[in-house]
């Protein structure tokens, strides 16, 4: 797979640099273009000859089959000349597309979490499918189009220059006033196709949200809020479209204009040649061919203009991607087998150095031990186990993982070592078993999948589906409940067997009883493991060897289960009121099962 590196920033140099590999194709492929249009013009001086040669002379028959002939040769000379172009050229930004599009997706693969928080999905895929769309008809179109005219343009005026002098200067007059003309169009279609693209970026985005929050806006009953919000994105797209197709648009008339008048004093021009006897009436009839091919690439200058005006800010937006710093994945210690001792020392963090999310954070956790986070909503749990396979780097103070920091590991040894288990586990659509094998770049037998599918308590669901291990899970799950969704994800972290273990919230979304049922499928993971969990129900804590409070980015109470319960604080008011709640909860059941 071939991917660019090193992209230049500015769209000049980048547009020549994606030619890199596929130069030779491409430059043959426009030579191929200049004998097209040659065979193409040489088709006019076989008319001049007739006309001239042998309508003028009477002796028609015998000459008549060479013209034929002729004429007929140099169609399929051209035929065949402008079928190798479009193979070239169609390979080559075909080939460009290609690497380009690989190139985003790898890069997206490699970028920071950091970058992913900050930009939208909608905006990514806009780039990588509508921009590079746009440089690929850039190639294609653009380019060849470009030689075209030009090849027309040298061809066609040198065959004027040949017959007459006075009549090719004629032709070339509109010329500095055509590229005047260009170099104003193109700065108002650049202007106006950048901001329609920025706009078309948020559309796609508020499409990928909506599809993707689609339950919360039915559960809120939102669908006309959302109609509005995509109504006015939309409305502003339709405006910035309209305002880029009228530069465009706007082009043609004048360009028509001045080519006309150019064409008809040409005519006029040589018509009196022809009167006065300084020119052969094969030479006007030859004249009107030129010049009909030449207005034509004077013409398509403000479709080239437009393209390469549009292509240099659908470059510019792919480079926004490429170039910026992906994380270092490999790079560091990747070798020795993990023992699973954690240590935060004096640790701080924020997000881009805004406010401290974690302040001063002590913990020590001995292999294969269970540290328990408890806190309020926002105090910083989550970020505090993010640091662990290198999601995000800490501001101040140490993470050591045996002894050593963090970041002497690579972060692809990190991520080998330490399995997580989300709060609501993304499912891809493909089958249950692809899902379960997904954490393990080696091949895995029938046999361990079932293993894991056991261990996590799901393996007896699986089979009662009619594909079995052959199910597709359709996008994010949606055929599963939550809590198979979880044990499936479980089942994936059992069979990556990891050193470390982060459960982020992984029972939150599941009602009791599936909670106890994933609790000894999690506590089956956790053998061995040194785990850090997050909850918000105590019962899922209480085993843990150390339980720390947070409250805004601190720590502000550790201990074991029943050392906090003994004293006054968040841990113990938590734990009252969750018991109270539940004795409520059952009490009310057992109202009900006993009215009836
Ligand atoms: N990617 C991010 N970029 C910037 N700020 C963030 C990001 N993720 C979280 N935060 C902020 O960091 C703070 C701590 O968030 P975090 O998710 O760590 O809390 P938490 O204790 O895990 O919360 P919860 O229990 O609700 O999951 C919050 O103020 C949150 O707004």
């Amino acid at each position: 797979m071939r991917t660019f590196t090193n992209i230049p920033s500015s769209s000049g140099s980048g547009l020549w640099f994606l030619l890199k590999g596929f130069r030779v194709k491409f430059f043959s492929a426009l030579l191929f273009q200049a004998g097209e249009v040659a065979a193409g013009t040489a088709g006019y001086f076989v008319l001049r000859f007739y006309v001239d040669d042998i309508i003028n002379t009477g002796d028609w028959r015998f000459p008549l089959i060479y013209f034929s002939l002729f004429y007929i040769g140099f169609a399929l000379f051209r035929g065949v000349f402008s079928f190798l172009t479009a193979r070239g050229v169609g390979g080559t930004a075909e080939g460009i597309a290609r690497d380009l599009r690989n190139s985003i997706f790898d890069h997206i693969q490699k970028l920071s979490f950091s970058y992913h928080d900050k930009t939208r999905t909608g905006e990514l895929i806009q780039k990588s499918t509508s921009d590079v769309d746009t440089i690929r008809r850039f190639y294609n179109e653009m380019i060849s189009g470009l030689s075209r005219i030009l090849f027309m343009f040298i061809i066609n005026l040198v065959s004027i220059f040949y017959l007459n002098t006075k009549l090719a200067l004629l032709s070339i007059i509109v010329i500095p006033l055509l590229v005047a003309m260009s170099v104003f169009f193109f700065n108002r279609i650049h202007n106006s196709y950048e901001s329609y693209q920025d706009q078309d970026g948020k559309v796609s985005s508020a499409v990928q949200e909506n599809l993707t929050g689609v339950r919360v806006v039915r559960a809120f009953a939102r669908q006309n809020f959302e109609m509005e919000k995509f109504d006015e994105e939309n409305r502003e797209k339709f405006k910035r479209g309209k305002r880029f197709l009228i530069n465009h648009a706007m082009y043609w008339p004048s360009s028509h204009i001045v080519c006309a008048a150019q064409q008809v004093f040409g005519i006029i021009m040589a018509a009196f040649m022809v009167i006065d006897g300084t020119l052969s009436i094969g030479d006007m009839v030859a004249y009107i061919g030129f010049l009909n091919t030449i207005i034509w690439p004077i013409q398509q200058m403000g479709r080239i203009v437009a393209q390469l005006s549009t292509a240099s800010v659908s470059y510019g937006r792919v480079a926004s991607i490429l170039l910026n710093d992906q994380e270092e994945l490999t790079l560091g210690k990747a070798d020795a087998p993990l023992k699973g001792h954690i240590e935060y020392r004096n640790l701080s963090f924020s997000y881009d150095n805004s406010g401290k999310v974690l302040k001063n954070i002590d913990i020590v956790c001995e292999p294969g031990h269970s540290v328990a986070l408890l806190g309020e909503t926002g105090s910083g749990k989550t970020s505090l186990v993010n640091l662990l396979p290198g999601f995000y780097k800490k501001d101040s103070g140490e993470l050591l993982i045996d002894g050593h920091p963090i970041e002497e590991y690579s972060r692809h040894f990190l991520r080998r070592n330490i399995g997580i288990v989300e709060q609501e586990p993304f499912l891809f659509s493909t089958t249950i078993r692809e899902n379960i094998s997904y954490g393990v770049d080696r091949d895995v037998s029938e046999e361990e999948i079932h293993e894991a599918a056991k261990a996590a308590a799901i393996h007896k669901s699986i089979l009662s589906f009619p594909e079995k291990y052959d199910t597709i899970v359709g996008e994010k799950g949606v055929t599963l409940s939550g809590g198979q969704k979880q044990r499936i994800a479980i089942a994936r972290t059992i069979l990556k067997n990891p050193r470390i273990l982060i459960l982020d919230d992984s029972t939150s979304a599941v009602d009791a009883e599936t909670e106890d049922n994933i609790r000894d499928a999690l506590n089956s993971l956790m053998k061995g493991r040194t785990t850090f969990i997050i909850a918000h129900r105590v019962q899922s804590l209480i085993d843990a060897d150390q339980i720390l409070v947070f409250k805004e980015g601190r720590i502000i109470q550790r201990g074991v289960h029943q050392s906090l319960i003994d004293v006054p604080g968040f841990y113990k008011h938590v734990f009252e009121l969750q018991n109270k709640i539940e004795a409520e909860l059952e009490a009310e059941l057992e109202q009900e099962v006993i009215s009836g």
